[in-house]
């Protein structure tokens, strides 16, 4: 029986059950996940485990053969493509693998356009940029222009700035060295953050770990 009080049950902003994929011939089975706000969690598994895959199926860009998803009280399954997408935009700050940057647009632009699709007013983003340890004349840049470092870090300012109520990031942090790893790292603040990273070093500034 659950004994935790009834405020948890409100305070869950994700709850994945049962999820499972098929991709080619391979079946991969996940752990089911509960997020409560506020809590970070860093799900670790080698390179072919399924980590990106899952950050794909918790965000509802990939449909999953079995189980289900909730975020802040929603059924991700239950959405249309464009409600998953207007969801997204709103309530998810979303790192990619890939980063997933417009190449000829400057930073600004992306906090700009993420701001946009969240329907809130738009920001420079200035403090968050110091935060990052990036040059405000990088601002204006286009994001072609810039180290895979500092586009990690764009990607990463994109996620932050609307406060979304969860945050997925794939791999943040390994274009990086230490010195601006450990500002990423400290760049989440209160933030209720899953994070799929293959580096175990990071398990310390976590609140949980979750092993594929
Ligand atoms: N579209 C696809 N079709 C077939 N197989 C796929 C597809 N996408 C991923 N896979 C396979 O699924 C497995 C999980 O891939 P995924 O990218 O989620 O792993 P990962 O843990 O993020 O790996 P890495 O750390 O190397 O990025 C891999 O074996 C991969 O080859």
């Amino acid at each position: 029986m659950n004994s935790r009080p009834c405020c948890w049950v409100t305070d869950t902003v994700l709850a994945a059950q049962g999820l499972s994929v098929r991709l080619g011939s391979r079946h991969i089975a996940f752990p089911d996940l509960r997020l409560a706000r506020g809590e970070s969690v860093l799900v670790l598994g080698e390179s072919g485990s399924g980590k990106s895959t899952l950050i794909h199926l918790l965000a509802g860009l990939l449909v999953p053969a079995t189980g289900s998803v909730q975020i802040a009280g929603q059924s991700i399954g239950a959405m249309s493509s464009s409600e998953r997408d207007r969801f997204r935009a709103r309530h998810l700050g979303l790192v990619y693998q890939t980063l997933n940057l417009l190449p000829y647009l400057t930073p600004i632009d992306h906090l700009r356009l993420a701001a946009q699709f969240a329907g809130r007013a738009p920001s420079d983003g200035k403090d968050l940029w110091a935060a990052l340890s990036l040059d405000a004349s990088l601002l204006n840049t286009p994001v072609r222009r810039l180290s895979v470092g500092q586009q990690q870090r764009v990607a990463v300012a994109r996620a932050l700035i609307c406060q979304p109520d969860l945050i997925f990031a794939d791999e943040p942090t390994s274009a990086l060295d230490r010195t601006n790893r450990d500002r990423v790292m400290n760049c989440w603040g209160g933030q209720t953050l899953l994070m799929v990273s293959h580096d175990s070093d990071l398990a310390s500034r976590f609140d949980r770990v979750v092993t594929l």
